[in-house]
């Protein structure tokens, strides 16, 4: 902010100078258009919410499917039939699917597959892995949590201060 431009101005064009400069900063930080208007800025920071809570019922919502097929297992035996179940019994089997999803999605890759199929892969291994992540007794907020760490370091330097240590 140029501290010259606002020498004997009005308090209140000094707190307006001050407002737009932190606008401005936001914007530009979260490499938003600096001419977005404050209407455009409440219905991105609604949308990016909307979207937030979608992905974390999402994941929360499987995990929950997945931690109930786990109780079934106690209290019903093999009752009715579910893929989930046949993992949460049968480590191998969940091994191999990991390894096989993982490769599927490579392949998508490498094959220079269509987007959705992609996604679909992406999924498969999602899923496979969170049957994991209940065998373990590894919450989705565990793995949230390590992920939110991060946000503050680069994988470069984090890889770079393990070198030293
Ligand atoms: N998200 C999934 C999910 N994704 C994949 N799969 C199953 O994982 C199995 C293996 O997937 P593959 O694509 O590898 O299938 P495949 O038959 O080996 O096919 P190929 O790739 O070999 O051709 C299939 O039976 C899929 O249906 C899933 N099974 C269950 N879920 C979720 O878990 C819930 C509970 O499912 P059940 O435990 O089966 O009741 C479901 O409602 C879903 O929300």
């Amino acid at each position: 902010m140029d501290l010259h431009a606002i020498q004997g101005q009005r308090p209140a064009t000094i707190l307006q100078s001050m407002m737009h400069y932190k606008v401005q900063r936001y914007l530009s930080l979260m490499n938003l258009p600096v001419n977005m208007n404050l209407l455009e800025l409440k219905y991105y920071c609604i949308s990016q919410s909307n979207q937030e809570r979608q992905v974390a019922t999402t994941l929360y919502s499987l995990e929950d499917t997945i931690s109930r097929r786990k109780e079934e297992i106690v209290t019903e035996g093999s009752g009715k039939p579910s893929w989930t179940k046949k993992l949460l019994l049968d480590n191998q089997l969940l091994c191999s699917k990991i390894r096989e999803e993982a490769g599927e999605l490579i392949e998508t890759l490498l094959e220079n597959e269509d987007k959705s199929r992609t996604a679909s892969e992406m999924a498969d291994l999602l899923y496979h892995a969170m049957v994991l992540l209940s065998v373990r007794d590894v919450k989705m907020e565990e793995v949230l949590e390590v992920l939110r760490r991060r946000f503050s370091q680069s994988g470069v330097e984090e890889k770079a201060s393990r070198k030293k240590s």
